[in-house]
């Protein structure tokens, strides 16, 4: 079956890439990822020219249609080692980031060469963790990008890979694209892969695996991702393990975020006219499938997969909690119980006070951020602990251990000191949306 729609698809490549050309009145904030596979050949590892040239046509027409385009970029790596005439990336970490410095430029320049054909101009930006761990410096970045899209250019962000080390990484590129998204408030977000769409289970090698179309929450998902695809391809650090990841952050803050095939790029025009009309009709989940069925079988859409944004109610809306969720890193946990949790998220919420804490796990210093865990009562095992949110403590793992279980009036007696009666003030405190499902909806194509 699954095999009868690649075919399908490829039969009507040339319908798709002329589809498109019919302009909307309703405009998008979209961003698009580009992994190192679609921009440089897995074998000869020489730029995919014809593929890239594609990718700036489909965005340069979406740009022209009136929407805001920012596109997150890998390959950095990959071009350097191509410049270097390198086969096998170095183990040595200061020579992965000497190659991502030399391909950049590359990529860039590469980049800028194809875009000007097309009069459509491009920014760099490269980040770490480190430049947005100060929440005015998560708003400057985002306010730069937001900038340079009123001014209708074309911001291309990769990670600074030449001084990041572990600890100030995104890690990989699907990451930091649903960081994007969600900083600047996108609509859509494009996860381009080497696959058309996420299926149950690895189609080359399980005949019975099913394309998955729409998904209306991410936890109800039963797919194997421990597959080739999972694993990512040969010149990626990503697969789609990582895009499930960052499809889960990026609809939390509200970003409808697509899985499609990235040697296909004008497939994202016929996706974005394709969303277009059916946000018009107001569809249920439900009518949506129905119509995405319709719409494949018609020709009209290729096989791609939707992770629908969590609705304004209960997506995360504040630059503050998503920043402290997904900006941050966390460098160890506090153990809370479910009767203090629930305390931290009912509707007047209060702020996380030593008498709440349980234990440390950890060192981490005054400032950083951390897990908030928590166990069913005060004397289940720490093995039981769920992960609910982040918090950016007042004290240190040394500190809290030392007044966990007080009250903040003992504080003072016991460090001698006490800067704040919280361990975090709620301003601090972040949890991530609960999702209900809103209908048995999780639709896997079946034709
Ligand atoms: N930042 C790195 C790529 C990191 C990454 O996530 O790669 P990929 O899995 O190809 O999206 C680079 O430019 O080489």
């Amino acid at each position: 079956m699954v095999e009868n729609h690649l075919k399908s698809t490829a039969k009507t490549k040339k319908i798709y890439s002329n589809s498109c050309t019919m302009a909307s009145s309703k405009t998008y904030t979209i961003v698009v990822k580009l992994g190192t596979s679609s921009l440089v050949d897995e074998v000869t590892r020489e730029p995919r020219i014809a593929n890239m040239s594609l990718i700036v046509e489909t965005i340069s027409k979406l740009r022209r249609q009136g929407h805001k385009i920012v596109i997150v970029s890998s390959g950095a790596i990959a071009f350097g080692m191509k410049r270097m005439g390198l086969s096998k990336k170095p183990s040595k970490l200061a020579a992965v980031q000497a190659l991502a410095s030399i391909g950049q430029g590359r990529l860039i320049g590469l980049f800028d060469d194809l875009f000007r054909q097309l009069d459509q101009r491009i920014a760099q930006i490269l980040i770490t963790r480190n430049d947005i761990m100060d929440f005015t410096q998560y708003r400057n970045a985002r306010n730069t990008l937001n900038e340079l899209l009123d001014m209708g250019v074309i911001p291309i962000v990769n990670e600074n890979d030449t001084l990041s080390v572990a600890e100030i990484k995104f890690g990989d590129n699907d990451t930091l694209s649903a960081i994007t998204a969600g900083m600047i408030h996108a609509d859509y977000l494009f996860l381009m892969t080497d696959v058309q769409c996420l299926y149950t289970d690895n189609p080359r090698s399980n005949p019975d695996a099913e394309p998955i179309l729409l998904v209306d929450k991410i936890d109800d998902l039963a797919v194997k991702t421990d597959t080739e695809s999972g694993a990512g391809s040969q010149v990626g650090t990503g697969g789609m393990t990582t895009k499930l990841i960052a499809a889960e952050l990026a609809t939390n803050a509200g970003v409808t975020t697509i899985i499609t095939l990235s040697s296909q790029p004008y497939y994202i025009l016929d996706i974005v006219s394709n969303i277009q009309t059916s946000e018009d009709k107001h569809l249920t989940i439900d009518e949506q499938i129905k119509q995405m069925k319709i719409d494949l079988a018609a020709n009209k859409i290729p096989l791609h997969t939707r992770f629908l944004g969590l609705p304004r109610d209960t997506q995360i809306k504040s630059d503050r909690k998503f920043w402290l969720l997904h900006g941050l890193k966390t460098k160890g946990a506090l153990i809370i119980d479910q009767g203090c949790f629930n305390a931290l998220t009912r509707k007047n919420r209060a702020g996380l006070l030593p008498a709440g804490v349980i234990d440390v796990i950890g060192n981490f210093h005054e400032s950083e951020c951390v897990s908030i865990k928590v166990i069913p009562t005060r004397h289940s095992p720490l093995s039981e602990a769920i992960d609910v949110g982040h918090c950016r403590v007042n004290y240190s793992s040394a500190e809290i251990k030392l007044i966990k279980g007080l009250q903040s009036s003992q504080i003072e007696s016991t460090l001698g000191f006490a800067d704040s009666e919280y361990i975090a003030h709620r301003d601090n405190l972040a949890f991530p949306p609960v999702v209900t499902s809103s209908s048995d909806s999780l639709a896997s194509l079946a034709i």
